[in-house]
């Protein structure tokens, strides 16, 4: 298997997605140099050359080092071995916060739920890695089986569109599909699950009825009066959005000690109770339940921040904050932070 060090493969129950390497253009010619394959896709010519195969494999690596484009091999599992099965990829459209998906799969290899497996995979890994909010598709306006893909995979029907099809030679009508954060990787309220302790939620239901959820969480601010972002990682609702560090509370604490816990667990921080600021809160509906967040500042803590669960960290200026995509909780927070500092 192809070792890429800037990319970790993507895994799913049967499949790996991992970079292209040069030793994969013979079987990708192989499963792309078929009519079948080719007469769905856009920018693949027919026949398609040989030597296409590793020129093409040697782009994915630029557009991907460039940030533009993560094009990666479909490997399946065959007799113990593993096999290029089809390509996955996801391209950047600048400044819209969206990214095109894109598949294709063997022949062969029809027929198994490849295509959404995988174009799943990449998609979720998109919206909680990439700046965007929305992934979208488009298919040959007869590709049923594709568009079923492409719902499987969370996005819907938006509209109608035309693209150049280079095997057919011209412009030919397609359906046009979108999905975003909560359609892709579920909504925030269904995947949610309450609190497993009772902990941080009141005895009391708050006045919609619904349970009330304590989370704290600090804006840690450094000298340079930036705020320290981390993003939510993939496989939490809310994947890919910023947030501010804290967490729910534990059975028995305190906001504080929830607070002093969650920095330590999430950042390897020490953080004592005198240096949390009482700043002010969020108060929102969030479907299921109905969110408290009393955000706190601290300046001064002990240790380096290091980002202890693998999310990603970001130091943001306070007239730079709304440049991230944050939960909605969070938004008047962020106005009254850049208010603040
Ligand atoms: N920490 C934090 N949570 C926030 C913010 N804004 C916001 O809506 N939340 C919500 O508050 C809840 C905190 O849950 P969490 O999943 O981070 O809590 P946790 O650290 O206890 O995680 P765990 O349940 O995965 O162990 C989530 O529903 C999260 O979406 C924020 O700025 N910081």
């Amino acid at each position: 298997m192809t070792v890429d060090a800037d990319f970790s493969p993507l895994r799913t129950e049967r499949l790996t997605l991992r970079p292209l390497g040069p030793e994969d253009a013979a079987q990708l010619h192989r499963l792309i140099n078929d009519w079948d394959v080719v007469r769905w896709l856009s920018r693949v010519p027919f026949p398609y050359p040989r030597e296409l195969a590793d020129d093409w494999i040697a782009s994915t690596h630029k557009q991907r080092a460039a940030g533009e484009a993560w094009h990666l091999a479909i490997v399946g599992h065959e007799n113990d071995k593993d096999v290029l099965v089809g390509c996955v990829g996801l391209m950047l459209e600048p400044g819209e916060r969206s990214a095109e998906l894109g598949y294709w799969v063997g022949r062969r290899y029809w027929g198994h739920g490849v295509a959404a497996e995988a174009a799943g995979r990449l998609a979720r890994w998109g919206l909680a890695n990439l700046d965007i909010d929305r992934v979208v598709a488009n298919v040959l306006e007869e590709n049923d089986r594709s568009a079923g893909v492409l719902r499987a995979v969370g996005l819907r029907e938006s509209g109608k569109g035309e693209a150049h099809f280079l095997a057919r030679g011209g412009r030919l009508p397609v359906r046009l599909f979108e999905g975003g954060r909560d359609e892709i990787l579920g909504p925030f309220t269904e995947a949610e699950p309450l609190p497993a302790t009772p902990a941080s939620t009141a005895a009391v239901p708050a006045a919609d009825g619904k349970p009330l959820l304590l989370v704290a969480a600090c804006a840690l601010v450094d000298t340079d009066s930036r705020v320290l972002l981390a993003r939510r990682p993939e496989g939490k609702p809310m994947a890919g959005l910023w947030e501010f560090p804290g967490g729910k509370l534990d059975a028995g604490e305190t906001p504080e000690e929830a607070l002093i816990r969650e920095l330590k667990e999430e950042l390897d921080i020490d953080v004592s109770a005198a240096c949390l600021a009482p700043f002010t809160f969020a108060s929102h509906d969030a479907g299921k339940f109905h969110l408290l967040m009393p955000l706190y500042l601290c300046r001064r803590w002990q240790g380096t921040i290091t980002p202890r669960e693998g999310q990603a960290l970001a130091w943001v200026k306070a007239n730079k904050l709304t440049d991230y995509a944050m939960p909605p909780a969070d938004k008047p927070l962020v106005a009254m932070l850049r208010d603040f500092l």
